[in-house]
């Protein structure tokens, strides 16, 4: 079926899979880019997120070797546009190049998004993002003593990486703008790394010190644009349970009410596949005639082709929106 609103959210860890240098990570939007111009073709409109989970944590590791009083490392809210800033580029170049290739004319443009978090959100004395490299336990254990404020958690089996709060969106602030821009045929990069976080204050939005999961902040977009589908993709073709297990099994079409069972069961990592479950389950609820689906990016064509993938219905329905 064309003529859909689509949501897709790029994982960061997806983005930076390879290795951390702006060109592989353009090699990899280069792909990426491949197989979004698809839904395009087929007459879709399009919303393009990401995530920065990586991008942001080596950002900020980069600005405590180089600063000074002078030249002062910026805050992470800052930090976090930084990142909308650069990814955005890199993702609305390869848009670009990909739609002129192929002969199509359609603007491509990231739109620097802020998202309101609550100042009391409880995410703010539990960190559970996380952000920057992956280090190992020996590692993990010294960071620890030369920063002592830092927090580090074992992530989905990978290794340890340093964690920051992250508090669930409210609004998107921009979430009009995206929809003008789609309403005139632009494809617009929004709430990449989650969002800019900000608290409002009267008149004000003040920016604060988290990373909003992209996976919520584009579920909360796709929910206000009223999109038809939100794609989540990451590193895993399918979510699955008993992961990494010799028992480990794939779901392909998953109810609402399987996918909570299996949350009760702890078959989600936190802070790693647990948001992505949670954000496509409150798409389909609020959307109840949308489908959410989770898949990787190398799985893309496969999922426009045969929807191959997990796929997330209000009801286990097997049919494609
Ligand atoms: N039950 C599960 N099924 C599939 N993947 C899982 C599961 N639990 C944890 N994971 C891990 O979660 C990862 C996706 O989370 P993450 O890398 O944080 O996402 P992102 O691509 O948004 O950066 C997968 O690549 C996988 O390693
Ligand atoms: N902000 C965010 O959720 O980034 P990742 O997808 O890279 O974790």
């Amino acid at each position: 079926m064309t003529g859909r609103k689509i949501v897709v959210a790029l994982g960061g860890n997806a983005i930076l899979a390879k290795d951390a240098s702006a060109a592989a990570q353009q090699q990899a939007l280069k792909e990426t880019a491949q197989s979004l111009v698809k839904f395009i073709q087929a007459g879709d409109e399009l919303i393009i997120s990401h995530g920065n989970g990586p991008q942001v944590g080596n950002l900020l590791l980069q600005q405590a070797v180089g600063s000074t009083p002078e030249n002062p490392a910026m805050p992470l809210d800052t930090a976090v546009a930084m990142t909308q800033g650069s990814i955005g580029y890199w993702l609305q170049n390869a848009m670009a190049a990909e739609l002129s290739h192929l002969g199509i004319e359609v603007d491509v443009a990231t739109v620097v998004t802020q998202v309101v978090v609550a100042q009391d959100d409880p995410a703010f004395e539990h960190p559970t993002k996380p952000i920057g490299p992956f280090y190992t336990c020996e590692e993990a254990t010294e960071l620890q003593v030369e920063t002592p404020t830092f927090q580090f958690v074992e992530d989905a089996g990978r290794g340890f990486r340093r964690v920051v709060p992250s508090p669930r969106p409210i609004d998107v602030v921009e979430a009009g703008a995206v929809n003008q821009l789609v309403k005139n045929g632009v494809v617009p990069i929004a709430v990449g790394g989650g969002g800019v976080p900000v608290i409002r204050r009267g008149h004000e939005l003040v920016g604060c010190e988290a990373v909003i999961d992209k996976d919520f902040a584009s579920e909360k977009l796709a929910e206000l644009v009223g999109a038809d589908l939100l794609i989540i993709l990451t590193a895993v073709d399918h979510v699955y349970v008993n992961f990494n297990q010799a028992t480990q099994k794939r779901l392909e079409t998953v109810s609402v009410a399987e996918l909570q069972h299996h949350i009760a069961m702890g078959q989600f990592a936190a802070g790693s596949m647990l948001p992505k479950v949670e954000a496509a389950i409150d798409f389909v609820v609020h959307r109840p005639a949308g489908q959410a689906v989770i898949t990787s990016l190398s799985n893309l064509d496969e999922f426009i082709a045969h929807g191959t993938g997990t796929i997330i219905a209000n009801s286990a329905a097997t049919e494609s929106v």
